[in-house]
């Protein structure tokens, strides 16, 4: 086995992609374009109506700012429409081209470094990385286009120091903005942090309260839950603070906008026009402070996206080679290292197919890292075993919601219900009642501890695999039990090289008269 070396993360961009998203963009700068524009158009036109309707002989032409007035209004519409639609299509396609790459990666990788966990946890990143361009891109793009493009108008209007002020106000907005940003906290990564400490504590309960320290967890839990809720209230309470700011500069610069255009001598209409020109676009200067916000977890999104599955991840399995041929299986070259429990060695060995490698040692004598170091070895796509099926079943047993026949289709979707029943009298679970029907409940709930180990132990069965590692196959049941299914998994897979991590070899392979051999652990 070669060290797993962090693969490259996956694409996430296309040129087709960027494409999408750029006319998104500029659909969205146009939508809101027209949208102050009517706001100003329209407040110039109704004001310029009211003077016209007030004065004896009008030569208003009411024709050309209605036209502009329904123009905007339609063109508003329409770019809002397209641009929402467009926008959203790039940002799913950006999602879904993010998941498949950590999908695909998940399902080649070997090292081991995948887990439902960390599988969830990207998809929700690749989400949030996805939705940035929505939520931060385009309030920015937009923010700054319509601060140029309003002060240029107001400058050309003949209004060059009220440009100025709207150009300073945007600007101080933006930094308001920007500023909140080390207030902003990663909603979902404190959640998930919560609920696994909430979960832990509903399982731990009744030790707790056998303990007698119930009272102890209930007021830590309480203390978490009081400190995720400050950690949101202080954030909230940032972002309105900001918003507030922002609120109070756009009023400031409203007050000098009046002040200037009225020194200059603008009549009434103008006026209006600039006033309602100067509150759109600091309008959308205003919608930087969520937009800072977004951009700041997507960044965090991507750093966490960009380190997933790699060696950072890594739980240092040490390496070793493993080759495998319709022979044999030979693992060469995997070091122990020494401590107070164990010698320092190197193991070298040989287990011909149809015979059993027992790993034995004492409770951290290194077995379970052995049998993790060894799948991880024969699933090396550079290595000789590819072709063959190996499959690893963990101390800790990952049974799903359902029903027992659900989980052992998992290994095969095609098991009929009578190779199930076969399989649960083979590990000798018909005796205690449980049929293909039984219900399992999460992470195998309703079961016993020795049920559970045999129904991941009927579940790898069904996989039938060329090789099989299971570490502590007899834990919860009793000598006889466990003997009998160590008998049953033989009889089932006669050829399988099978590597058992267990502390003592049973007694009973050694009146089986089966090939097996050791590999010790202990000092
Ligand atoms: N080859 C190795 N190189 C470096 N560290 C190792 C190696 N083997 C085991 N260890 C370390 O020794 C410790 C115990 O290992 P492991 O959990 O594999 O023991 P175990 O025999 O399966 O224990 P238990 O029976 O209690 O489950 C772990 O911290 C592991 O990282």
């Amino acid at each position: 086995m070669t060290a797993p070396t962090p693969s490259r993360r996956p694409r996430t961009r296309s040129a087709g992609t960027v494409l999408v998203a750029t006319s998104g963009l500029l659909l969205a700068v146009v939508a809101e374009s027209c949208s102050v524009g009517l706001v100003g158009l329209s407040g110039w036109f109704i004001a310029s109506s009211a003077v016209a309707g007030a004065t004896a002989y009008s030569t208003f032409s009411y024709l050309a700012p209605s036209g502009g007035v329904r123009a905007l209004a339609l063109g508003r519409i329409a770019s809002h429409y397209a641009a929402r639609v467009v926008l959203h299509s790039a940002a799913l396609r950006r999602i879904s081209t993010t998941r498949l790459g950590y999908y695909d990666r998940a399902a080649t990788d070997s090292s081991g470094h995948w887990s439902g966990q960390s599988l969830d946890r990207v998809m929700a990143d690749a989400d949030t990385q996805g939705m940035a361009l929505i939520q931060a891109t385009a309030p920015v793009v937009q923010a700054v286009a319509l601060a140029v493009g309003g002060c240029l108008t107001v400058a050309l209007a003949g209004y060059p120091s009220t440009a100025t002020v709207v150009a300073v106000a945007a600007a101080l907005c933006a930094a308001i903005a920007i500023s909140t940003a080390h207030h902003v906290n990663d909603p979902g990564s404190s959640r998930s942090a919560l609920r696994t400490e909430l979960a832990a504590a509903v399982d731990a309960w009744p030790e707790t309260a056998s303990l007698g320290v119930a009272d102890h967890l209930a007021q830590r839990t309480q203390e978490l839950l009081d400190a995720y809720e400050e950690q949101r209230l202080r954030a909230a309470a940032a972002t309105a603070r900001a918003l507030g700011a922002c609120r109070v500069l756009t009023a400031m610069a409203l007050v000098l906008t009046v002040l200037l255009a009225d020194t200059q001598g603008a009549d009434v209409t103008t006026l209006v026009f600039l006033v309602l020109l100067v509150t759109g676009v600091l309008a959308n200067a205003e919608r930087l402070v969520p937009a800072v916000r977004s951009r700041v977890l997507a960044n965090g999104a991507a750093t966490r996206l960009t380190s997933a599955g790699s060696t950072a991840d890594s739980s240092g399995t040490p390496a070793c080679r493993a080759t495998y041929d319709s022979r044999a299986l030979t693992v060469t070259g995997y070091r122990v290292p020494r401590s107070s429990i164990r010698r320092r060695r190197r193991i070298d060995v040989t287990v011909p197919v149809g015979s059993t490698l027992f790993v034995t040692g004492a409770s951290g004598s290194g077995k379970t890292t052995f049998l993790d170091a060894l799948a991880s070895a024969l699933r090396d796509p550079g290595g000789s075993a590819t072709w063959a099926t190996v499959t690893n079943v963990p101390a800790d047993n990952h049974l799903f919601t359902g029903s027992v026949a659900d989980n052992i289709r998992l290994a095969d979707a095609r098991a009929s219900d009578e190779d199930i029943e076969e399989l649960l009298t083979a590990m000798e679970l018909d005796r205690s009642g449980l049929t293909g029907n039984t219900k399992v409940g999460v992470g195998g709930r309703g079961l016993s501890g020795g049920e559970q180990r045999r129904l991941a132990i009927a579940r790898a069965l069904a996989a039938r695999p060329d090789i099989l590692l299971i570490d502590e196959p007899t834990t919860g049941l009793d000598n006889g039990t466990a003997n009998r299914v160590l008998a049953a998994v033989r009889r089932r897979l006669p050829h399988v090289v099978l590597v058992l991590a267990v502390h003592e070899v049973p007694a009973a392979a050694e009146a089986s008269g089966r090939a097996w051999s050791t590999a010790g652990l202990d000092r």
